[in-house]
């Protein structure tokens, strides 16, 4: 493939050519802005879920954590790669928690 090909060939972002309009990208940011509440939303029940069975869990005798079951967590997140590891790390220590400590 030369050059000339690959200019003909790039992705429209590359061609000068906007894939957006101005409204468009106003409409996706409002989607953005929903996304991040709903992400926000279900993080902070995520929370509310894990302490309530760590607290639950440690009353009863057992341990603060189940190694098992972190190691599920990470590899659901496996596909988004190294983020995708820090991202469920932080979702394991956010619930934690006091506990964590
Ligand atoms: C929520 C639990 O307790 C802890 C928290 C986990 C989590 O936040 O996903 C997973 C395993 C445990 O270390 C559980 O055992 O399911």
């Amino acid at each position: 493939m030369n050059a000339q090909t690959n200019e003909k060939d790039s992705a429209p972002e590359t061609s000068g050519e906007p894939v957006a309009s101005a409204e468009e990208i106003a409409e996706l940011r409002k989607e953005i802005d929903w996304l991040d509440s709903e992400i926000l939303r279900l993080v902070k029940r995520r929370v509310e879920v894990s302490q309530t069975i760590g607290a639950a869990r440690m009353a009863a005798g057992g341990t603060r954590i189940v190694y098992n079951r972190e190691m599920d967590v990470l590899a659901r997140y496996r596909e988004l790669g190294p983020d995708g590891r820090q991202l469920a790390m932080a979702l394991l220590q956010l619930g934690r928690g006091r506990l964590g400590r």
